[in-house]
């Protein structure tokens, strides 16, 4: 089983990149689990804040989820910045005592995600509103050994979204036609429309 780690500074596209390929690999048959960021915090650790060993530790127990799910025969992706390289290592130490880690550095320079900056975020930090904001006020150390890179300045996200596939039946990770005979799964965006439905007519009542 594989771990799919996508990192890179804020806004970059790891959130965007990596849901695309969930899709696509749930259009394979693979169910996997999209440990996402921002999720991870909110549930799992909400008193970490963005000091270098908060994000140590967010970084570090996401790894370890991963290699749980991975014992587990569920292919796991990870969307975090993760901003040090002890941290990259480290994810990778812990996470191929079970399965295949792949980390992907989905880059982009600091000036052009400043100028997609779809959270705000960058225009917080440079006005001096968010302290340790990566890449602005906080250190952003590009992997020494990705496995895969994606530009998204000069890929487009079709473009990076087949690069991190076809990168992953190159490297051998994953099969080309892994599930595509026993395809009973749907993909995210399938299952948002049956969860809202499934809502609108009273099945679900909480989130
Ligand atoms: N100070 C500071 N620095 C960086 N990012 C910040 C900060 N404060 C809040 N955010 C938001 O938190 C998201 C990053 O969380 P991560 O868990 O991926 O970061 S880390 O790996 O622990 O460094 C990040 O999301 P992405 O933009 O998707 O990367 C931000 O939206
Ligand atoms: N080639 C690309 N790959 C990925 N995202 C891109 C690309 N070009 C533009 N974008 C945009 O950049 C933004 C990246 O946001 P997001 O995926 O949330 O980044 P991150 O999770 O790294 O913070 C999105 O609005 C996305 O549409």
């Amino acid at each position: 089983m594989f771990t799919l780690w996508f990192m890179g500074r804020p806004a970059a596209g790891k959130s965007t990149l990596a849901s695309r390929v969930e899709d696509r690999l749930v259009e394979r048959g693979l169910d996997t689990e999209n440990l996402d960021g921002d999720e991870i915090r909110k549930h799992l650790h909400p008193d970490l804040g963005f000091s270098r060993e908060d994000r140590r530790t967010n970084n570090r127990r996401t790894a370890y989820i991963a290699k749980l799910l991975n014992r587990n025969g569920i292919p796991a992706i990870v969307g975090m910045i993760t901003p040090f390289r002890d941290s990259q290592e480290q994810a990778r130490d812990i996470i191929e005592d079970e399965g295949e880690f792949v980390l992907i550095h989905v880059k982009c320079s600091v000036e052009a995600a400043e100028e997609r900056d779809p959270k705000g975020l960058y225009e917080e930090a440079t006005k001096g509103n968010i302290e340790k904001f990566t890449g602005i006020n906080h250190p952003f150390q590009e992997p020494l050994n990705p496995d895969i890179v994606v530009d998204t300045e000069t890929q487009s996200i079709e473009d990076g979204v087949e690069h991190v596939l076809g990168e992953l039946t190159e490297q051998g990770i994953m099969d080309e036609d892994i599930g595509s005979e026993y395809n009973f799964s749907i993909t995210s965006k399938e299952e948002r429309e049956v969860t809202e439905r499934l809502r609108s007519l009273g099945y679900l009542t909480s989130r």
